[in-house]
């Protein structure tokens, strides 16, 4: 029997979350105080993403596909000084301006037409994060 004969139709709704971790230092441009210099962080990234149907074994998507794509981009960005690699070498390299980016090259990568990226949220440090999406909360 397949999951769809075993499960009964519902509007529930599966997050899937992921996790990543890269090391970069980065300067905040303008910034009105010592974040401005070169300093580093330990950064963690989140991805979360959305189904409502799942597929004959019961997956939405593969964790493995998702951490493999979050783990691709968080190594772009391992030991580097963010200030110098594009787009952070135009736009000031901010948890909000990583989140962002995230968020669309995860998209741009992993969407399909029953999963979708919902949001992303970046940990600058254990007590500071942004959370990034571009559909309702
Ligand atoms: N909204 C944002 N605010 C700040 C950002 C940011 O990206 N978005 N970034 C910084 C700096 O990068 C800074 O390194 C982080 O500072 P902070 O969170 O204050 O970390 P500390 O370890 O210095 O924590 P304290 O509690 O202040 O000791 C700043 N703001
Ligand atoms: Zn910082």
């Amino acid at each position: 029997m397949t999951n769809a004969e075993q499960t009964p139709p519902s509007c529930g709704l599966y997050t899937l979350k992921v996790h990543a971790q890269f090391c970069s230092a980065h300067a905040l441009r303008d910034y009105p105080g010592d974040c401005r210099r070169i300093h580093g962080h330990n950064w963690k990234v989140e991805t979360e993403m959305t189904a409502q149907v799942l597929d004959d074994i019961g997956i939405a998507i593969d964790f493995k596909a998702i951490k493999a794509v979050t783990r691709q981009l968080a190594d772009s960005l391992d030991h580097q000084l963010l200030n110098d690699i594009e787009p952070f070498d135009r736009i000031n390299p901010t948890a909000e301006n990583l989140a962002a980016w995230f968020y669309r090259q995860l998209s741009a990568t992993l969407n399909s037409t029953h999963v979708k990226v919902a949001a992303v949220t970046l940990w600058e440090t254990d007590n500071a994060c942004v959370r990034y999406s571009e559909v309702a909360a």
